[in-house]
């Protein structure tokens, strides 16, 4: 590498290193409590309403999770806030999840979960009633679901979807890589550019094994979201074009995209989103 390229080559990588210590900066404020209220409460948690946003995500999972071609032992769910809905189906399909989040308050919000009912900010049980719901069992099973969940959470993980290594090396994950990551909501609102979105899909592409399947939920058309108040959380702004270039040209091999557009009735003044897309993909 000449002199120039290599002089241009630091420059850049200064430049990815200052964006991504802004975001840093940004999480600081993050309040695991109002985002929930924020966007698992109604109307996007609304499971009355057929246009409500949570419902259509766990309609999309629960098909991914149980169609058939997703299997093996270890599920990790890559920057998993304070939320559990991304594994009340696949917690019934391995015996070993791993939650992660980069922020400890997001950590600690998901073990009080572990701990009991009451304990964490959120009720989960609308979801855990409708999951179960979707795998046709009578909605008072979501005790047992809820049991099972616990019982197949085997960590909850620091995580950088920046790093090239995500995780830390003793995160006891098999060497060959999980058998699915499932990912909500994160890469997008994470990164400072598109670039750098492309490079943690490239990361966490390493925590899967070859064969291994990625569940990907994410923002459309969102350039800014509350993570608190007064918390303005830039996020790159993505169209379903853009998704499915990135998702190929980070190594995957594209299942399905299915979209969800927001009616009017789902801004709520918290982001400027505009839809929401699933993907399914594998890695060859
Ligand atoms: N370097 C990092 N590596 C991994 N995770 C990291 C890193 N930095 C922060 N994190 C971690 O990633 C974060 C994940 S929460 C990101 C929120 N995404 C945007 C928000 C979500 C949302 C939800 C629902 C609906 N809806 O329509 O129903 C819309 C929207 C759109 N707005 C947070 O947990 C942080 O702690």
């Amino acid at each position: 590498m000449d002199r120039e390229a290599k002089n241009e080559k630091e420059e850049n990588d200064r430049e990815r290193e200052k964006g991504v210590a802004a975001m840093v900066a940004c999480y600081q404020g993050f309040d695991p409590a109002a985002y929930l209220q924020y966007n698992y409460m109604p109307p996007r948690a609304d499971f009355d309403r057929q246009d409500s946003i949570v419902p259509w995500k766990l309609g999309c999972l629960h098909r991914a999770f149980t169609e058939g071609d997703v299997g093996g032992d270890v599920l990790v769910d890559v920057g998993s806030g304070p939320t559990l809905y991304q594994v009340l189906s696949g917690c019934e399909v391995f015996d070993t999840v791993f939650l992660t989040d980069f922020l400890e308050v997001n950590r600690q919000e998901l073990r009080r979960w572990l701990q009991g009912e009451g304990y964490s900010s959120l009720d989960w049980t609308p979801y855990l009633q409708h999951v179960c719901k979707l795998e046709g069992r009578r909605p008072s099973a979501w005790t047992e679901k809820a049991a099972r969940l616990r019982s197949v959470v085997s960590d909850i993980l620091p995580i950088d979807v920046h790093l090239p290594r995500p995780l830390h090396p003793d995160s006891q994950l098999p060497t060959a890589g999980a058998d699915c990551l499932v990912s909500c909501f994160c890469l997008e609102s994470v990164s400072p550019d598109l670039a750098s979105f492309n490079r943690a899909l490239g990361h966490i592409r390493g925590l899967l094994r070859p064969g291994g399947h990625l569940l990907l939920i994410g923002a459309l058309g969102e350039s800014y979201y509350m993570g608190g108040p007064g918390v303005r959380i830039p996020v790159v702004p993505l169209d379903e074009a853009q998704v499915c270039a990135s998702v190929r040209a980070s190594g995957y091999t594209l299942v399905r995209l299915e979209v969800y557009t927001l009616p009017q009735g789902m801004m709520v003044g918290v982001d400027d989103v505009t839809g929401v897309f699933f993907v399914k993909a594998r890695k060859p």
